[in-house]
């Protein structure tokens, strides 16, 4: 069994996929971690975040771990999660995540995952998994996002929100509900809530 949740920036995609997965007894995969892990290699290399060519020949190594408790991307030895939720990664990762090669490489590392789990970021439902059962797409108000996002950050909330807008306005393309999704504004639901929707919704 296949589940999908998707959705815009800071909408709860991983924090909720955690909660589904753990109560489940099943892996989630966090697909934005290596959109993200690719965008850090690129500018840690100093390479063009817009040139494919650049880029594929740093992911040789780039493995992620998909734990319940939260998913760790390494590079070879090197564990590069706590670096990859920065201002600097979430400033290159629309530019990185628009290019059709690297979008290739990501569905092909999701792919290769043995069912059953769960499965996060913004093309879950539509395109890497279209044949899921069960499908959810979470929004939230982008001031509601930047309020929770901003006990995470160093930035004031009207900043946040500003970048929050912008990361959504680059990813439209991908961004899509699935037509058979669920969709659930987080809004105004504790993280408990959204979790314990989704379990009700599944049973
Ligand atoms: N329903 C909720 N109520 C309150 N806080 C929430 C809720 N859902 C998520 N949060 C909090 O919002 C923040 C963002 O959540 P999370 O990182 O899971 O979002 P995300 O969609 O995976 O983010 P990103 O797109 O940046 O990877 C976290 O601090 C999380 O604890
Ligand atoms: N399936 C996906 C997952 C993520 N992205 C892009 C869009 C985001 O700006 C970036 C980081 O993802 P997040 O950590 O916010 O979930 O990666 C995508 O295009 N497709």
């Amino acid at each position: 069994m296949i589940v999908t949740i998707d959705g815009v920036a800071a909408s709860g995609k991983s924090s909720v996929s955690s909660g589904v997965a753990q109560a489940l007894g099943v892996p989630y995969v966090s697909s934005g971690l290596l959109y993200r892990a690719v965008t850090l290699l690129g500018l840690n290399a100093g390479a063009d975040l817009a040139d494919p060519s650049a880029l594929l020949p740093l992911l040789s190594a780039v493995r992620l771990e998909p734990l319940a408790s939260g998913n760790r991307v390494w590079n070879a030895d090197h564990d590069l999660t706590a670096d990859l939720h920065s201002t600097r990664v979430d400033g290159g990762v629309s530019t990185v995540a628009a290019l059709p090669e690297i979008r290739e490489w990501v569905d092909a590392q999701l792919r290769a995952l043995p069912a059953p789990l769960v499965a996060e970021g913004r093309d879950m439902g539509t395109n890497v998994f279209p044949h899921a059962p069960h499908k959810f797409y979470l929004t939230a108000s982008p001031r509601v996002r930047a309020e929770r996002r901003a006990r995470e950050r160093p930035e004031d909330i009207p900043a946040i929100e500003a970048a929050l807008t912008e990361r959504d306005r680059q990813d439209t393309t991908q961004s899509a509900p699935a037509p058979d999704a669920r969709i659930i504004d987080t809004g105004p639901l504790t993280l408990q809530g959204v979790i314990d929707t989704i379990l009700n919704d599944l049973r």
